[in-house]
């Protein structure tokens, strides 16, 4: 009520919170009007009266200010608003999507659609325009992580404007206060590998499921809705070709599928979207990772993409800014740009890098950092003079070869004395595998954009299963890796998955050679992590997020199964991941 004729008092403090939710907000609040103390909604006058006193609040602060919704809640008039900072046009807000799902779900359809605002005519005429290899275009599968953009303005509309079919980013950047990244994750198995890198090397927001209306559930959706779940990445469901989907067939996949969200491994709230205000909702509540809001569109007559394009616009970043603190950039590609030299794309973690910054990149095969200059910023193709933390860059840099460089490396600030390690422990939960893992037992580690073989020197169990926890003591085979206490990993060979923390790397000297290879005790945790284990010493089948049948255990530990096999709800213990960016070539 106090919106609706605030003393100047009144109005100086309305402003003064405005303002600081808006700072928090980092630039962007849904505001609600005529929820008052009292509970009822507003007159007509009242809420005209609020609505004028809202946009005097934000005037002269160059923030926009978009009515959502607005509705009679039984008692008055009631209503929400986004505003959203103007940046200027070297500035956007950055969200990144990793798309997912099972070949032919419609993936590249709808991310052509989406971003060249052109509907498909079925036969694969809108995913043209993404494919990046000549082999894609051949089969019509996705083989590498590839990236698209869509923009929105302050007020929430598209900016996407393809000329002759292509898109120009630096317009789109220009133009936009928002820029949604979908990460394009291949749909096929055999390039698992490179949708695991997407997810753990990309630092989605969020994931986007795409499901074929008429094939449903199958192949690789549960495996990608798992490692989501594993790596705590908020998912939401887009069911494409609903346009050439007996009903039917909908309604059971459709049920399928809210069997799955809801099921133990998953503990979901699916929600269906099929209005503006459930968009709002859904979009408001989305952070909390229970909520998973399912989509129902048709790539080729356009139905709900609207509903689908109001949720993107509403989306608000997961990942911490941090850009008081030490920069911290991870290189998750590289690449070398005729007459700029080599050129790295990834994401700054924390900090600020400005133009011609100097930071160690690092670790080589020594396990050594080197002072390399900044001589180039891009975003999304834009030149711009500085990047903060959370957003995804391109660095030019000087006097270094592209063979120099590889995926995984960072670029921090000396100020944080970089270290590499050989070794690291970390605590793991087995998702699959298909007997037991003991040590010696070597898959790949995925972190960050970290991409290599280790080998398990010790465990805190004689050997693991499908669901067992327990302290890992972990060698990388190639060359040392720069890893953080707490940074999220996945553990995987073939059909065998484990996630966990980095709980401890082990620094190296920088000269000394690489530690040769022999068991470590690690007795001081073991007594503790086995009582830990002895706990949930349990069942070791169905947490293979792949299997065809019932409810999946995806977080996997299914300890606490209780008489006649119930199981008791149980915490999470994942945090979120850590964050990384999208591979866009610089120029
Ligand atoms: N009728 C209809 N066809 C669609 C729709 N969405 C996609 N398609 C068609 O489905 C086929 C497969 O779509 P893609 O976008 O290539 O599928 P994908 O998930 O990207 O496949 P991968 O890249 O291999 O992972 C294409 O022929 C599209 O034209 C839709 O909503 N309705």
């Amino acid at each position: 009520m106090i919106l609706v004729s605030p003393t100047a008092d009144e109005y100086d403090l309305l402003r003064k919170q405005l303002l600081e939710r808006m700072e928090a907000g980092n630039g962007e609040i849904i505001y609600d009007i005529g929820q008052g103390e009292d509970g009822k909604g507003l007159t007509e006058d009242e809420y005209s009266a609020s609505v004028a006193t809202l946009q005097s609040l934000v005037s002269g602060e160059r923030v926009s200010c978009v009515e959502l919704r607005r509705w009679d809640c039984g008692t008055g008039l009631v209503g929400q608003y986004l505003l959203r900072t103007e940046l200027d046009h070297t500035d956007f807000m950055e969200i990144r999507v990793a798309v997912v799902g099972n070949v032919d779900a419609g993936k590249s359809t709808l991310l052509g659609v989406l971003t060249h605002g052109e509907l498909d005519n079925g036969r694969g005429h809108a995913r043209q325009r993404l494919f990046r290899h000549k082999h894609e275009l051949e089969s019509g599968r996705t083989s590498s992580v590839g990236n698209d953009i869509l923009g929105f303005d302050s007020m929430g509309n598209v900016v996407n404007k393809p000329d002759h079919g292509t898109l120009d980013w630096v317009k789109i950047c220009e133009k936009s206060s928002k820029v949604i990244t979908f990460i394009d994750l291949a749909g096929h198995e055999r390039y698992l590998k490179t949708t695991v890198f997407g997810m753990t090397g990309h630092a989605p927001d969020f994931g986007m499921l795409m499901i074929g209306a008429n094939a449903g559930i199958v192949g690789m959706t549960k495996e990608h809705l798992g490692l989501a779940l594993a790596l705590s990445v908020p998912v939401f469901v887009v069911v494409t070709k609903i346009d050439m989907c007996p009903p039917n067939v909908l309604q059971d996949n459709l049920k399928m599928l809210i069997r799955i969200l809801k099921s133990s491994g998953c503990r979901k709230v699916p929600v269906m979207v099929k209005t503006k205000d459930d968009v709002i909702v859904s979009a408001t509540n989305f952070v909390s990772q229970r909520l998973c809001p399912i989509f129902q569109v048709s790539n080729v007559t356009g139905e709900n993409l609207q509903l689908l394009t109001m949720f993107l616009n509403l989306l608000k970043t997961r990942m911490p800014a941090h850009d008081d603190k030490p920069a911290e950039f991870q290189i998750d590609d590289t690449y070398s740009v005729p007459g700029v030299g080599t050129v790295v794309s990834g994401t700054t973690l924390a900090g600020t890098i400005r133009l011609n910054d100097t930071l160690m990149l690092g670790p080589d095969a020594l396990g050594r950092f080197a002072p390399v200059a900044v001589r180039g910023i891009h975003r999304k193709r834009m030149p711009v003079p500085e990047v903060r933390g959370g957003q995804t860059a391109s660095f030019a840099l000087k006097k270094i070869k592209r063979s120099q460089i590889r995926k995984g490396m960072v670029m921090v600030s000396p100020a944080l004395n970089p270290q590499a390690c050989w070794q690291f422990e970390g605590e793991i939960l087995v998702l699959h595998h298909p007997t037991t893992i003991s040590s010696r037992y070597q898959a790949m580690v995925h972190c960050g954009s970290i991409r290599q073989t280790a080998s398990i020197l010790s465990m805190s169990r004689d050997c693991l299963r499908t669901g067992d926890k327990a302290l890992v003591r972990f060698r990388f085979i190639k060359h040392p890796e720069y890893l953080k206490h707490g940074q999220r990993m996945v553990f995987r060979e073939g059909r065998t998955k484990a996630v966990g923390n980095v709980l401890r790397p082990e620094p190296v000297s920088a000269m000394r050679a690489p530690p040769t290879r022999h068991k470590h005790d690690i007795h001081a945790h073991t007594h503790s992590a086995q009582r830990r284990h002895n706990d949930h010493d349990q069942q070791d089948k169905d947490t293979d997020v792949t299997a065809a049948d019932s409810p999946f255990e995806v977080q996997a530990d299914k300890r606490g199964a209780g008489a006649g096999g119930g199981r008791r709800p149980r915490k999470r213990h994942d945090k979120p991941g850590q964050p990384s960016h999208s591979a866009v070539p610089a120029n």
